[in-house]
């Protein structure tokens, strides 16, 4: 790759770095769609990379300036956090990151104070452990190790024992499945894959939407059903109707040209409040819930996600979350099932919300259907044998095992009266 094509992908990645201290919003997909296609791996990597470890590269760089880094402007703290990133993480020549970070910068003020700081990083170099904290204060140790805001350690903490195997499969970079028609694998190349009519889905979301006992008798409401990949398998298990529907009519508009590409009929789809929805109750057998959620399960794809999450935008999920539950669920014809879904690994968005809908809804039964792997590729049923829990109310896709995507799923019986 020339120079001049390099920076471009390192320019985007300061761009969105600089966004996210400076507080503004960003869309690293939008940026994805901008740059050409050979330089999107790169961007990726590098976007990810960073937000991933970004507590572990911010103590690195605290440790070679001698100001604090709040005070640094947005780009400038970018471009350092970046070149750390490359140094420590992807062992780019020191001289490479030190001369492609120059020829970002603006003006030789902020050349020079950049390189200071990235000659101190690269002379007094030492290993990484050496910049995490190792005291008796676990929290602060996992926070530091795995670059995850407090708080979100101290929710896990709570509820799972296992929480630090949790902190590090969510870690890990993404491992991403496809199916073709009701079949899971993993995926080769993606847009490879994508091409050859394959469908990206969470193993969570695949095997939910399997278990959920469609039939060809059924009418199925997918309730937040954009983009729509549950729905898609949904409408590969011909229930007698599907109806789709969903508050944001820019995602909904998106499952059109989706269900083209995928060779399926065109899609019932209506843009609407699950929290006051458009349709008569009693009016399906199966209702698929995904409901929105911290997407704390998720955070492989989208390490950028533990930083723009708050405890407080928990608490207010928790509420929207049963307030869906509770709504939808009298949509349900008696004796119709309701999955209730989240990519979450909070037990209170999971487990939680479900045991309180059930402590109040004296209709409601959770159901236990056994949930077999004989539609997942051989080569990778073990990832999920090994990462599927079963918990008090559902299921549970774990990270810890093998860093899938976090996922839980419940299913709700409405019983007869
Ligand atoms: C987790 S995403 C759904 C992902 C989707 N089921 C899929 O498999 O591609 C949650 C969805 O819920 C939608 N949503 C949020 N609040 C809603 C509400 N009150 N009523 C209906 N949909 C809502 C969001 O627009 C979002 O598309």
């Amino acid at each position: 790759m020339s120079a001049a094509s390099a920076k471009v992908y390192l320019r985007e990645t300061a761009g969105i770095l600089t966004a996210f201290f400076s507080a503004q919003p960003f869309s690293i997909k939008a940026v994805l769609g901008k740059l050409p296609p050979e330089q999107r791996g790169n961007f990726r990597e590098m976007v990810s990379g960073a937000f991933r470890q970004l507590l572990l590269l911010e103590s690195i760089l605290k440790a070679s300036c001698d100001r604090p880094l709040r005070e640094l402007e947005p780009f400038v703290k970018a471009l350092l956090v970046l070149s750390v990133y490359r140094i420590y993480f992807l062992q780019d020549p020191d001289y490479t990151v030190v001369d492609e970070a120059n020829g970002l910068c603006a003006h030789d003020g902020q050349k020079s104070f950049v390189n200071g700081v990235l000659r101190n990083v690269t002379r007094y170099r030492k290993p990484l452990e050496h910049f995490i904290y190792h005291g008796k204060d676990t929290d602060r140790h996992l926070s530091e190790r795995f670059s995850v805001p407090r708080w979100i350690v101290e929710e896990l903490r709570v509820s799972r024992g296992d929480y630090a195997s949790i902190l590090e499969g969510l870690n890990q970079p993404q491992k991403t499945f496809v199916r073709n028609g009701r079949y899971l694998r993993r995926a080769a190349t993606v847009q490879d894959d994508l091409r050859q009519g394959a469908a990206v889905i969470s193993p969570g979301g695949f095997l939910s939407v399997l278990h959920l006992g469609v039939g060809s008798g059924h009418d199925v409401l997918d309730m937040g059903c954009a983009p729509g990949a549950k729905f898609f398998l949904l409408q590969e298990l011909d229930p007698r109707s599907l109806t789709g529907c969903d508050i944001s009519v820019k995602r909904l508009g998106t499952m059109y040209a989706e269900a083209e590409r995928l060779g399926l009929p065109r899609p019932h789809l209506i843009c609407g409040d699950g929290m006051s929805p458009p349709f008569a109750d009693e009016s399906f057998d199966r209702l698929y819930l995904d409901v929105p959620c911290t997407a704390s399960g998720t955070f492989t794809k989208h390490p950028e996600g533990k930083f723009l999450r708050t405890p407080q935008g928990l608490e207010e999920l928790l509420v929207t979350q049963r307030a869906l539950l509770a709504r939808t669920f009298h949509l349900l014809r008696p004796g119709g099932v309701l999955c209730y879904a989240t990519c979450s690994v909070f037990d209170r968005e999971n487990d939680g919300v479900v045991a309180w809908f059930c402590a109040q809804e004296s209709r409601a039964r959770v159901l236990r259907p056994s949930v077999g792997l004989e539609d997942v590729d051989a080569s990778c049923r073990h990832l999920l044998a090994d990462s599927l829990e079963i918990t008090p109310h559902g299921f549970f896709l774990n990270p810890a095992a093998h860093g899938l995507d976090g996922f839980y799923f419940s299913f709700i019986e409405r019983q007869q009266p």
